[in-house]
Order: C-alpha cells, then structure tokens, then sequence
C-alpha cells in the first residue's frame, strides 16, 4: 500500500484528481485534499476558486467528471445521492440562514433532530427524554440556552447562524461543511462563532469556508487556499498568508 492509499483509507474525507467541468469550463481542476477524523479545516479562496463546487461534489449535488471522492476510508461518494450522503452523516450549512422563523429555537432543534416525524406525528408530539437532553446541550454549544423559547425569526442575525449550526448538531454529524458562516455578522458575533466552531470541533470533523481572515486567524487550523479549481497552497494561516502566489491571487499587496 503507498502513501496515497494509506490517506484514503485514514482520512474521514478524501479527494484525490477530482475534476469537474461545467459546458467546458473546469471549474474543479485536480482538486486533491484531505481532512483527518477529527480535524477543522479552514477553506479560503477569491471568488468563483470552486469552494462551493467542491461542498457540492462533497453532498452529492454534484458529481465530479474525474476522481475520487471517499469518505470514511470505505465509502465512495460519487455513488450516492444526497440523501444517502446526508444519512451517513456529511451535514451541511449553507451561507444563508434558512431556520423555521415561525418556530421556536427549541422546536427548531426538535425538527432537526434524527426522528421519524411521520410515525410519531410531528405537530402534538413533543419528544422525549433523551432527545430533550439532546436539545440542552446543543442549546449549551450554541449559545441558545437564554432564548430557547424565543421564535427564530426574532433571532438577531448571528443567532440565526447560531441556531442553524445547532440544527446540523442535533443531526450528529460526522463531518460538518459550514459556508461562510461570519458574513454579515459583527464582530463580537464573528469572535463568538470563531469560539463556537471550536467547542464543536473538539468532537466533530469540520471544514469552513470563510473570506474573514480574522476568523480564520482565531480558528488556528490549518488552511487550504483554493484557486481556479485546485489547492494553491496549505499550511498554518502564517504559511498560506505569506505565500506570493496566494497574495496575488487573494489577499493583495
Ligand atoms: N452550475 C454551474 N454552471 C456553470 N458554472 C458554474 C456552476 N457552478 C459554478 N460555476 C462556476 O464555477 C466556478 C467556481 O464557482 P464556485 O461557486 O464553486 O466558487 P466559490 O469559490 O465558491 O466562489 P465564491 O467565493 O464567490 O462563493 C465559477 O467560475 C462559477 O461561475
């Protein structure tokens, strides 16, 4: 077994040559990387570098024309839809908040929860023990547990974000994909989120793309710049932020 082959099977998410092009143009160009169970990547980039692209070929949104995408050592996603990839535990938050503004915080992390709705009837059944505890401690991690009773919609923006990590939570994932979670919000906010992500990842697998440098700064992970469809260049943030190319290319002279 080589080096590569040893990655694939130890790595929670491997890609290796994936290519993607959308009526010619390649907008994944032998995009290679891979993230330890147990890691927090940091994803940056200038716009339209395919950082999108490659959480969509990651869900299963997209199918990659050329390339391995595997997960967990065994299961190769190209073969499976959305759903199934969901289900083995790949969750997913998009750059928008999209909670249930008419619900409450806790009824939105009850929604979320890994629950047949349909079998227990989701409008008069109000969970169970267990699943109450769930919902505590997401609450603790997210910081929700003084407006759990507030409807979302009433959420400032940053607890919008906030609440939407903790849906994905409630799911227990094993890998979390979050999409330019700072956007929009203040400072205060970016620095609470920065912490956050951090308490999450100390039993998740996560990889964040982020354009706030500052944020990615106080995450401390390592990074990944992405440009024209492949990794331009990877490291410590002081690394990557002093990499000519990557100033070029990215953050400027
Ligand atoms: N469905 C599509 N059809 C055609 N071109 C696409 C499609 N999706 C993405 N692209 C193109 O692929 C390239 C990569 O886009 P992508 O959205 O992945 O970049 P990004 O790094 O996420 O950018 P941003 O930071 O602006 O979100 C862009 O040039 C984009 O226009």
């Amino acid at each position: 077994m080589n080096v590569m082959d040893n990655r694939a099977t130890s790595a929670l998410l491997y890609l290796d040559g994936v290519h993607v092009s959308f009526d010619g143009f390649h907008a994944i160009n032998n995009l290679s990387l891979a993230l330890e169970p147990g890691e927090m990547r940091a994803i940056i980039g200038p716009n339209g570098a395919g950082k999108t692209t490659m959480m969509d070929i990651i869900t299963g949104k997209t199918k990659p024309d050329e390339g391995t995408v595997m997960f967990d050592g065994k299961t190769d996603l190209t073969r499976l839809d959305e759903t199934r990839i969901a289900e083995l535990g790949i969750g997913r938050k998009f750059q928008k908040p999209t909670v249930f503004e008419s619900q409450s915080v806790e009824d939105n992390l009850l929604l979320a929860l890994n629950v047949d709705h349909s079998v227990k009837g989701t409008l008069f059944w109000r969970g169970s023990k267990v699943e109450a505890e769930q919902i505590d401690k997401v609450l603790e991690t997210v910081r929700l547990k003084d407006v759990r009773r507030k409807l979302a919609g009433s959420l400032s923006h940053g607890q919008k974000q906030w609440l939407e990590i903790g849906m994905l939570l409630a799911q227990d994932p094993k890998l979390l994909l979050v999409d330019e979670p700072v956007a929009g919000m203040t400072d205060v906010e970016t620095h609470q989120t920065a912490e956050l992500l951090k308490a999450i990842n100390k039993d998740h697998t996560v990889m964040v793309v982020e354009h706030d440098m500052t944020f990615v700064r106080e995450l401390g992970v390592k990074v990944t710049c992405l440009h024209e469809g492949t990794v331009l260049a990877e490291g410590t943030i002081d690394q990557v932020s002093s990499n000519e190319r990557v100033i070029e290319v990215y953050l400027g002279r």
